[in-house]
């Protein structure tokens, strides 16, 4: 599509696991101040384990004192249809780890529903998108999201995108819901659509067991739901050196 960028986007690769977390911190430090003072940060944030350390720093010194807090808006790029207090909510993680330690407004998150009809709680979420964005079709030259964080699964998943899944051809919803084959819970997730309405994606990688899919991902392989992610802006993978592409694959 003109004017998007594909899943191969450029790559960072540190040494070690803190060294990128640190550079992934600085790299959303520095996007948060670039924008233009009263206009929202919108960042969608990923769940499952390997943001977590990027959440905690955020909200510890020196970052906690930088990040222009007021100014951002926090959305949740999937989650896990159990109540928000529940040990495999990623909001439930994020509120831990994040939102309940830095100095964000309540009104700036966005949680996605976690209570009553998972079908009925995608639309109220999508609702709430649309109303932010003021229309009900995204502009092709007008993201919603400032940044959207991606992590990946072995199986090549990103947010509640699995492979071989119906969500996978939805092009109409922002927001919809997705039953893993083989893992728990029905999910909400953001859409293609919803993700492609992005100014910056950033794919977060670590560890050994996702060197492969990582490779498989850029070398965009269609089995991989992460290969189809565009950017209408820059698309960028952060990994440490265990889950950086080979080139012997
Ligand atoms: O299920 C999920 O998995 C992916 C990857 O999670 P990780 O634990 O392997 O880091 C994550 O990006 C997604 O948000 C989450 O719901």
């Amino acid at each position: 599509m003109p004017g998007q960028t594909t899943a191969t986007g450029a790559l960072h690769v540190f040494p070690t696991r803190d060294e990128l977390i640190t550079g992934l911190a600085d790299w959303l430090l520095k996007r948060s101040l670039e924008k233009k003072e009263g206009a929202p940060f919108r960042i969608a944030l990923s769940g499952g384990s390997t943001p977590q350390h990027l959440y905690a720093l955020m909200a510890s010194s020196p970052y906690v004192e930088r990040f222009p807090w007021r100014n951002m808006q926090f959305f949740i790029g999937d989650d896990r249809f159990v109540p928000h207090d529940h040990a495999d909510s990623n909001f439930g993680m994020m509120q831990r780890l994040l939102f309940s330690k830095a100095p964000i407004p309540a009104g700036n998150i966005f949680p996605m529903p976690d209570r009553g009809v998972a079908e009925e709680a995608a639309q109220s979420y999508e609702r709430t998108l649309k109303d932010l964005y003021g229309a009900e079709e995204f502009a092709p030259d007008r993201p919603f999201f400032d940044v959207q964080l991606m992590g990946v699964g072995t199986d090549g998943h990103t947010a509640s995108l699995f492979p071989g899944q119906p969500v996978l051809h939805n092009r109409k919803a922002w927001v919809a819901t997705c039953v893993p084959p083989a893992a728990p819970h029905t999910r909400l997730t953001l859409t293609y659509p919803a993700i492609h309405a992005s100014q910056h994606v950033v794919f977060l990688v670590e560890g050994a067991a996702k060197q492969h899919i990582v490779t498989r991902i850029r070398a965009q392989d269609p089995a991989c739901p992460a290969s189809a992610v565009t950017a209408l802006g820059e698309l960028v993978w952060f990994t440490d050196q265990a889950a950086a592409p080979s080139d012997k694959q």
